[in-house]
């Protein structure tokens, strides 16, 4: 049973047509980066999944369930940076948060010790690192222990051992069986984080799943020979070639699996192909993710 599953989603902002029949699921334990740039309808997805917003058309279930009440209080949401007060401790900060959200107070050790705020809870918010600030406020957000957590860029605006420290909690709160949904249009911070990814670009899904798998990055080879042209009509008969094109004094072969260099090689020796040249490489993830936002498909 997925933990949320989007059903053709779609909103719209007067002219501008912010997501567009968007669908997929999200497992549960998994930690799903909604990834894309400025403007491509993250911010108003997870809107919508909190309730802010409401969608034009399509529904979503939580927990396999129409939302109501009930679902929604497992949910913990931080889509800005809450206003904590500087003068008030990290406890004293999270007691109001817990009175705002009219829990008890006796939760707020625990969320301390999750966030790796225990030994600093006393200590004036405004002393703390940005790192520090941004796990108090995920300290607050996991009041009541909520099953799922929705975060809108978590690390931004972090300094870098601040983005370290939020995403080492986040993999923590995976860890412990947390279900995390987060934007963010960080490439990196997907690769180093998240388990699964959804690719939105102006308001469409433009891909969803494992990140392995949706941003495959399948190594290639470079190779050359005396003949480059019959290189590279040898290599498009080979199983699992892809293409092979000629790059200069290269020919680039790309494979649906990653490929077995030594075996290309006996392969192409078998028709006459003597190689000069012969190099596995791996496709930036960069580039990979260029591919798929480029792609006119
Ligand atoms: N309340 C609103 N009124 C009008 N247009 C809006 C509103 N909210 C969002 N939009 C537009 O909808 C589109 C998607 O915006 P959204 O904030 O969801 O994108 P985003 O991917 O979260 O971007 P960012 O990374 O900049 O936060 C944008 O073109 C934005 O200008």
């Amino acid at each position: 049973m997925p933990i949320l599953s989007l059903q053709n989603i779609s909103k719209r902002f007067g002219a501008v047509q912010a997501l567009s029949g968007v669908s997929f699921d999200v497992p549960q334990g998994a930690i799903y980066g909604i990834l894309g740039p400025n403007g491509s309808g993250k911010t108003t997805l997870l809107g919508i999944v909190t309730d802010i917003l409401k969608a034009d058309t399509g529904s979503f279930t939580l927990f396999d369930k129409t939302p109501t009440a009930r679902e929604r209080r497992q949910i913990g949401t931080l889509l800005e940076t809450p206003n904590f007060y500087h003068y008030l401790s990290g406890y004293k900060n999270l007691e109001i948060s817990a009175a705002i959200k009219q829990r008890g107070k006796n939760d707020i050790a625990r969320v301390l010790e999750l966030c790796g705020l225990t030994a600093r809870q006393h200590a004036a918010f405004k002393t703390y690192s940005l790192g520090m600030k941004q796990r108090l406020a995920i300290a607050a957000v996991m009041l009541g222990d909520p099953d799922v957590l929705i975060l809108d860029e978590p690390t931004n605006g972090l300094d870098p051992a601040g983005i370290a420290e939020v995403r080492e909690l986040i993999k923590n709160l995976a860890q412990a069986g947390k279900t995390i949904i987060l934007a963010s249009h960080l490439l990196d911070e997907v690769e180093k984080v998240c388990t699964h990814v959804a690719i939105l670009r102006m308001g469409k899904l433009l891909r969803s799943g494992s990140v392995d798998v949706v941003i495959s990055r399948h190594d290639y080879l470079e190779l050359s020979a005396a003949d480059n042209e019959a290189l590279s009509a040898a290599l498009q008969a080979y199983p699992g070639c892809t293409s092979a094109q000629q790059n200069g004094h290269l020919v680039v072969a790309v494979f649906s699996a990653p490929p077995d260099a030594a075996q290309v090689n006996s392969y192409l020796a078998g028709k006459g192909i003597w190689l000069q040249h012969l190099q596995l490489r791996k496709k930036s993830l960069e580039k990979a993710f260029l591919e798929i936002t480029n792609d006119p498909a």
